[in-house]
């Protein structure tokens, strides 16, 4: 579908130029879902801005659907765009227009006829769940109201790529969701490939089936998610996972000391990395080596058997099996940090 090739782009300033993507290498296939994942100012807007050209990049090729757009002129570049929806953060709704009005507008700079618009925004708004909104304007919507309008309107031209330039970073938690569950319905029943960028773990494990991860303008991974985790040496993946700092609550806080003494126990933090599920490192703890234990904290996201995040347990074996736990974490490369004794 796009095959990105030696891309680079370099922002040119009066005293300084600063190279923001250096030599990208990305194919993407029909129907998939891409995730590009990166520290912020590593190059992801630059990059899926210059996959429709809005950025003209300095070197390589993005050909798409054997088209390489780089080499058109612009009547020719503005023909192919057509096909390469986008939506923003911000939604880059017209607030003097309706809903009807800002879905209709590719189609009316297309000169469709009205009898058409019509047809089609109905039928758009009918996608995105809005057929009631159409009479209404951007600023009596709620944010997931808006970003479905700005998806209907990149549907207007029946893409074949639909671009999300962290879509649902303005959303809460819930609208998120159904935002993410519209746009897997319309890769999946309208076939639309989509390319998306995010800093949200929760939004490349929902929809994508493929990773792209950036830093400082390079492409350092690509894979599935669960490729890219299981190699587990890529720190950017590990800070993408591990954002949460797992704190001792207040009271058990105020009880923890920094030296052994005798009657206390060790409360480890454990960082799982998809070397071992939740349920194994329980269960080798309790079965195994016979330890109470009490799972003070844990944040773990699931990847079919593998689990990542980190857990706070407190340890309460006599002290040598409290050790041979700890020896059995080192041994299967878990990280573990004793935090205190209470
Ligand atoms: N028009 C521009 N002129 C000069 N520098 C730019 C321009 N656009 C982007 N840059 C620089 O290029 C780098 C990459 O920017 P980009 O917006 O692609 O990063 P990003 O990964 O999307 O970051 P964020 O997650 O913070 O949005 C940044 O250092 C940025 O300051």
């Amino acid at each position: 579908m796009i095959e990105i090739k030696q891309l680079s782009k370099t922002f040119r300033q009066k005293h300084a130029a600063f190279r923001a993507l250096d030599n990208i290498n990305l194919s993407i296939d029909e129907g998939d879902i891409v995730g590009i994942i990166g520290s912020s100012g590593a190059g992801k807007s630059t990059l899926i801005r210059c996959v429709n050209l809005l950025e003209k990049p300095d070197e390589g090729q993005v050909i798409f659907r054997g088209t390489d757009l780089t080499k058109l002129n612009s009547r020719a570049l503005a023909s192919h765009r057509k096909k390469i929806g986008m939506i923003f953060q911000h939604f880059n709704l017209l607030s003097s227009r309706t809903v009807f009005d800002n879905v209709a507008l590719p189609l009316e700079l297309d000169h469709v006829s009205a009898a058409e618009i019509e047809k089609k925004v109905t039928e758009l708004l009918k996608i995105v769940g809005l057929e009631d909104k159409a009479a209404a304007y951007p600023n009596s919507l709620s944010g997931g109201q808006k970003q479905r309008v700005a998806i209907a309107r990149a549907l207007a031209n029946d893409p074949w790529l639909l671009l999300c330039d962290e879509a649902t970073s303005a959303l809460d938690p819930a609208t998120t969701q159904s935002i993410l569950q519209l746009l897997r319905d319309i890769n999946q029943r309208l076939k639309i490939t989509i390319l998306l960028i995010t800093h949200e773990m929760d939004v490349v494990k929902a929809i994508c089936n493929h990773v792209a991860v950036i830093d400082h303008g390079k492409l350092v991974a690509k894979g599935t998610l669960q490729q890219l985790l299981n190699e587990n040496t890529n720190p950017i993946i590990q800070q993408f996972i591990n954002t949460k700092v797992m704190t001792v609550p207040q009271e058990l806080h105020q009880q923890l000391r920094q030296e052994y003494a005798e009657g206390l126990s060790p409360l480890i933090e454990l960082e799982l990395a998809g070397n071992i599920s939740f349920d194994e490192l329980i269960d080798t703890v309790y079965n195994q080596f016979k330890i109470p234990y009490k799972l003070i904290k844990a944040d773990i996201e699931y990847l079919g058997k593998a689990s990542f995040g980190k857990l706070l347990l407190h340890l309460k074996g006599t002290v040598a099996d409290n050790e041979k736990a700890v020896q059995y974490f080192n041994k299967r490369k878990i990280k573990n940090a004793i935090k205190g004794y209470a």
